[in-house]
Formats: C-alpha cells, sequence, structure tokens
C-alpha cells in the first residue's frame, strides 16, 4: 500500500513546539528502523483540514507483530513532523480493529523475536501516547488486549456497536504491564472500575463499554464515525493547538517517566513469561481454540 502525505503549511509543528520527554540512554531493540514501503497499513492526510487517517491492514485480525507495530509507530513520528493536526486510527476490517499482540507469533518464538516484539509494542505505545498530535480510535471492530492499548493511548473513542473491547490478559495469568495499567486509569471514570476490569480481563460490548466510560461516544456507522472523529479534532482551535499539546504532555509525563525507569523490568517480565513451557503449553491451546471456533 502506498503512503501518501501531504505538506500542511497551514499548521504549526507540534513537534519542534513540544519539549521532547527525556528517553533513557539504553537504545531498546526495535523493528522500526526499516525503511522499506508501508505493506499493512494506508496512510491518508486531508490537507484541507490537517487531519491524517491511519488504516490498519493486516488481515485477518490487524494482529500486532514487530513489523506493523514498526509502520504504524513510524507513520505516526512521520505526522509529528508533517505539520500535522490530528490523527484517526481505524481498521480496514469491518470486523476487527486489533485483536492485539500476534500471538501466533509468540508461540514457539526464539528469545531475539519474542524480544523484538515486546519492543515493539512498548515503542509503540510510548509513540502514540506522547503524541502531541490529537488522536482518535474509531474502533470499528473488536479490540482486545494489544488492540484495546491502541484505543486506551488515544485520546478519544468512538465505536461501532456490537463489537468487543478489554483487556483479557489476566485470564491467563499474565499480569498487565503497568504502563497499560496507567494508560487504562487514565481514560477511566474511576479507577476502582479500572482495577475491576484489568484484573478480571473484563470484555466490555460497545454498548457497555459506553455507559462505563471506556469508549466516549458510539456512531452507527464508520462514516458517521468518521464525522465524529472530525468533529473532536476540530473543537479545538488552531489557536490553541501549542497549548493543548503542552498540557497533554504534562498529564502524561509521569505515566511515560515510570514507563522509561520500568522498561527492561517490563521487557524481563514478558520474556521470562513467555519462556515458560506451561505458557507456551497454554498458548498452543488457546491458538487451537481460535482455529476450532470455524
Ligand atoms: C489471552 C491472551 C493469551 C495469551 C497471551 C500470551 C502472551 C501475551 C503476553 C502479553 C500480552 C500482550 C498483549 C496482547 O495483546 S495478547 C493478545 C490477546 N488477544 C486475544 O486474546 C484476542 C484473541 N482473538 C479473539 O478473541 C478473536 O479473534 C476476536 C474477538 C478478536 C475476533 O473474533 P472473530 O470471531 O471475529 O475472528 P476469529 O475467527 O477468532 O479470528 C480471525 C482470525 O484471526 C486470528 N487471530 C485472532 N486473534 C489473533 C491474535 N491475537 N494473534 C494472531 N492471530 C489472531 C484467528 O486465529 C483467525 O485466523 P484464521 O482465519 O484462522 O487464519
Amino acid at each position: 500500500m502506498a503512503t501518501r502525505i501531504i505538506h500542511l503549511p497551514k499548521y504549526s509543528r507540534l513537534s519542534c513546539l513540544v519539549k521532547p520527554l527525556t528517553i533513557s540512554a539504553r537504545t531498546f531493540a526495535t523493528a522500526t528502523a526499516s525503511t522499506n514501503p508501508p505493506q499493512f497499513t494506508t496512510l491518508s492526510v486531508d490537507d484541507r483540514t490537517g487531519i491524517a487517517t491511519l488504516t490498519l491492514n493486516r488481515p485477518p485480525a490487524n494482529a500486532l507483530n514487530a513489523l506493523f507495530m514498526g509502520e504504524i509507530q513510524r507513520s505516526i513520528t512521520d505526522l509529528e513532523k508533517e505539520n500535522c493536526r490530528g490523527l484517526i486510527l481505524t481498521s480496514s476490517s469491518q470486523r476487527i480493529f486489533s485483536a492485539g499482540l500476534d500471538l501466533k507469533e509468540c508461540y514457539k518464538a526464539d528469545v531475539a523475536s519474542l524480544e523484538g516484539l515486546w519492543c515493539a509494542l512498548q515503542n509503540l505505545w510510548r509513540t502514540l501516547f506522547s503524541t502531541p498530535l490529537i488522536t482518535v480510535a474509531l474502533i470499528n471492530g473488536h479490540a482486545i488486549a494489544g488492540g484495546c492499548m491502541l484505543a486506551v493511548s488515544s485520546e478519544y473513542r468512538i465505536m461501532l456497536p456490537n463489537f468487543k473491547i478489554g483487556v483479557n490478559e489476566t485470564m491467563v495469568g499474565l499480569a498487565v504491564p503497568s504502563w497499560l495499567m496507567d494508560t487504562y486509569i487514565n481514560i477511566m471514570p474511576s479507577r476502582r472500575i479500572a482495577e475491576w476490569d484489568l484484573t478480571s480481563s473484563r470484555i466490555y460490548s460497545s454498548e457497555s463499554a459506553l455507559k462505563a466510560g471506556l469508549v466516549d461516544e458510539l456512531a452507527s456507522s464508520k462514516e458517521e464515525a468518521l464525522q465524529k472523529s472530525a468533529a473532536f479534532i476540530d473543537s479545538f482551535s488552531k489557536r490553541t493547538l501549542m497549548a493543548r499539546a503542552i498540557t497533554k504532555q504534562q498529564f502524561r509525563a509521569e505515566i511515560l517517566r515510570n514507563f522509561e525507569q520500568n522498561r527492561q523490568h517490563d521487557l524481563d517480565i514478558y520474556l521470562s513469561t513467555m519462556q515458560k513451557p506451561s505458557m507456551q503449553e497454554f498458548l498452543g491451546e488457546y491458538l487451537q481454540s481460535l482455529d476450532a471456533k470455524k
């Protein structure tokens, strides 16, 4: 798929105006350094409005592997440099926004691949959560685990009806990473409900997610959701963009600092968990159960 970036001279460059957060000295493994053309995403920018739409397109489930996550991350950093104002994140599938981490790539994988996968997930989260762009997740399908992470890292969530959304890690004996926990708490109206949801692997329907405050609006079609997404981005005037971005950054700074301090620990936990024979055995059964639905 071709990437189309249109230069938008009308808007000031937020990435230059917002002071970057300190990044720890250590360089973490990443699959994002590639300069290959995008395979799993399409990016379009409306030069009239300054709004970009990044469409996830890795059938069948938009499962997040290292290459895919690197592409999403790169698109966001490119948009920051291209004088873009807002970003809508959506899916080309009519059924699945994202099923989270690519579990097929977690199964019987070597340590280097597992490390690449987890670092790509960390890097993608960090970039999306900290971007000065105005971010909207247009959730036009199921959003599970890492898929829900993409949604809650964005600033605003608009969901289509009759889908599922939530973080299901504890269901299989995995602790939710602290950065995802903090991100979830950041958007939920009540910390108590957030704790309850994440400890019980609660998966919401679109309708109950709206009631709980996990999503902000429902839309009956993708077209309506696109209009609502644009309206959210437009609700911030051009004049306030920089102040808005700095304020957003201040709100999120502590979560980002905690993440940087715990990044290696978080990776170590993931690697040791994934290499346990009992986890691999479970994962094999879980993948079979997904196939058995057919
Ligand atoms: C519960 C977690 C289990 C193990 C975790 C182990 C280690 C991870 C460590 C840390 C955690 C990181 C965060 C994560 O993101 S973990 C990912 C957790 N995701 C899920 O559990 C989602 C599983 N999928 C589903 O529940 C459903 O597929 C669905 C609700 C998203 C969609 O349901 P549908 O009925 O519409 O579609 P399906 O027929 O089930 O799926 C279509 C197609 O997609 C494949 N697929 C689905 N999910 C994944 C995935 N996460 N990775 C890779 N592939 C996936 C599925 O097998 C089907 O493929 P085929 O058509 O058979 O080829």
